[in-house]
């Protein structure tokens, strides 16, 4: 797999606080890779040195082929219309009109709508059209769905698969585990500048050691169980319930939650 980003030993401190701390990491070409850490662990400060936004102190950041930026709801002006906020993000591209996207994105509604009269999520998907322009290879989305309702957060969500399909690589950073854990095919998270995790959901499970969780529906009611394997447990269970004649109506098995993961991992390290 060809790495569309590598980072080396990337160091960057505003004055005395050391934010991100020799950080490595490789992204690879058609995966949808999120950040995730505390408030404060430097996510945005890696995103915007990535982004070319932000100077560095040290370290290396090679980029192989565009990128697309997502702003910012602040950043356009209140009274710009959603054709001429496109207009301005092609200029300063330098790629002429790009008069298809908006088409593309499904939201034509929005050409001669006033960005201060658009909803947050029309305001959302503008961003993500506007981050689009040109075809970039490489896609930052902040935060992409905060403030969506449900439908639209689904329709958000399928668009950044799509372009997954279409061969582009994603970097997501979100608070929002549910999102990240349907989307991304590996996730990075950051501890006070330090890469703390670099892998899959499964991974991070194994990681922290993280239990199966099944669950048991007999018409006496529901029972869970916790099992460090799947198999014997499950034989068990069965046996169990065959011995005491109940009939299963459903079972579900899990190995909890990214967030069950992610608030593990970080009690680790505040002992
Ligand atoms: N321009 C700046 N000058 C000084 N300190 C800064 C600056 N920008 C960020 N910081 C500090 O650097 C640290 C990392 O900030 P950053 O915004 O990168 O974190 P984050 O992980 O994106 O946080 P959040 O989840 O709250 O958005 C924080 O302690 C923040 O206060």
């Amino acid at each position: 797999m060809n790495p569309v980003v590598t980072i080396k030993d990337l160091d960057k401190q505003y004055g005395n606080h050391k934010v991100l701390n020799r950080l490595n990491l490789q992204i690879y070409q058609g995966e949808i890779f999120g950040i995730l850490g505390m408030n404060g662990a430097g996510k945005t400060t890696l995103l915007e040195c990535m982004e070319g936004l932000r100077d560095y102190d040290s370290g290396i950041i090679e980029i192989q082929g565009t990128i697309g930026i997502q702003l910012q709801s602040a950043s356009l002006p209140s009274y710009i219309k959603g054709k001429e906020a496109v207009s301005l993000i092609a200029g300063w591209r330098k790629i002429g009109k790009d008069n298809e996207i908006l088409r593309e994105m499904g939201i034509c509604e929005l050409e001669e709508k006033i960005y201060h009269e658009m909803s947050t999520g029309q305001k959302r998907r503008l961003h993500l059209a506007l981050a689009l322009i040109g075809n970039p290879d490489l896609i930052f989305l902040d935060e992409p769905a905060a403030g969506l309702d449900v439908e639209g957060q689904i329709l958000l969500h399928q668009q950044i698969r799509q372009l997954k399909q279409r061969g582009k690589t994603i970097l997501l950073a979100s608070h929002d585990m549910r999102e990240v854990e349907d989307l991304c095919d590996r996730i990075m998270v950051l501890y006070q500048g330090n890469v703390l995790f670099c892998g899959t959901v499964e991974e991070l499970s194994r990681k922290t050691g993280a239990c199966y969780q099944i669950q048991i529906t007999t018409a006496e009611g529901i029972k869970k169980y916790e099992a460090k394997d799947i198999e014997g447990s499950v034989l068990k269970i069965l046996e169990d319930c065959k011995k005491r004649q109940l009939k299963i109506q459903d079972m579900q098995i899990s190995r909890g939650s990214l967030e069950q993961h992610f608030m593990e991992l970080m009690k680790g390290e505040e002992k």
